[in-house]
């Protein structure tokens, strides 16, 4: 797998501008050479950034299957609920159908929203294959975390599960499903976007560490796929010179 992509923008704005040209311009060449376009969204900043900005975009959104790369296990009109984020600042806002964004069951225990997830996932990329999405959306967590997975959590060592449930999250809410490492890493891309000088730290260990025990985002390693990281000043204040092309 090649090495990282890392792209350093003066400002958060900057961030949210890159990653959301990145997102269609992934996506317009999807469609245009597949007819498709499937992504993985995440929660948190990066829900922000892409609610931000995307509305403003030109895109098929009809071809669109919007996914998400973790989920937390609660009710739609939780605000914790990070579909109903993007529903709410996004959906709302351009015309991406409700048959083409897969939310996860809140009805259902945490254990079967995963495996019904599976269901949503197979109905898009169908047969026993792993799902190779074309983009990734991630954020990292102060501790590394990415998706919902968790330093030294055991999912890090799922190999055969492309969705996991866990509910000793500990970034609450503590129920949520997740995407494995198996479909992580057999996507065409993952993208992360990281800002300010309080992940600066963290994101010199995933991108320049050296541990034995590699940190859940310094984990994710297309087989067949890029990572690109979107970083600002802030974040990516303790990178290497090498590293911190503006
Ligand atoms: O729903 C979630 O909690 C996310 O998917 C989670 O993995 C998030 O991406 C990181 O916690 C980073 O969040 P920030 O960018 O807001 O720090």
């Amino acid at each position: 797998m090649a090495s990282p992509i890392i792209k350093v923008l003066d400002t958060e704005s900057d961030v949210s501008k890159q990653l959301c040209q990145l997102v269609i311009t992934r996506a317009n060449l999807a469609v245009k050479e597949k007819g498709i376009f499937t992504i993985g969204l995440s929660g948190g900043s990066a829900a922000k950034m892409l609610c931000a900005a995307l509305p403003e975009a030109t895109t098929d959104w009809s071809k669109w299957r919007v996914f998400f790369c973790d989920e937390r296990h609660v009710p739609f009109d939780n605000p914790e609920c990070t579909f109903s984020f993007y529903k709410n600042n996004l959906m709302s806002k351009v015309p991406l159908s409700d048959e083409h964004i897969f939310p996860l069951n809140p009805n259902v225990t945490v254990a079967e929203a995963a495996d019904l997830y599976i269901e949503k996932l197979r109905s898009v990329f169908p047969g026993n294959s792993l799902p190779r999405f074309d983009l990734l959306v991630l954020g990292m967590g102060p501790d590394g975390h990415t998706c919902s997975l968790f330093p030294g959590h055991p999912l890090l060592n799922e190999t055969s599960r492309i969705t996991a449930a866990i509910s000793d999250s500990p970034k609450p809410p503590p129920c949520r499903v997740t995407l494995t490492y198996p479909v992580i890493n057999n996507a065409a891309c993952a993208v992360f976007a990281s800002c300010g000088a309080a992940k600066a730290d963290i994101v010199q260990q995933v991108l320049e560490g050296k541990s034995e025990e590699p940190l859940p985002a310094a984990r994710v390693k297309p087989t067949n796929g890029e990572v690109i990281w979107i970083l600002d000043k802030g974040a990516a204040a303790k990178l290497t010179s090498a590293n911190q092309k503006l």
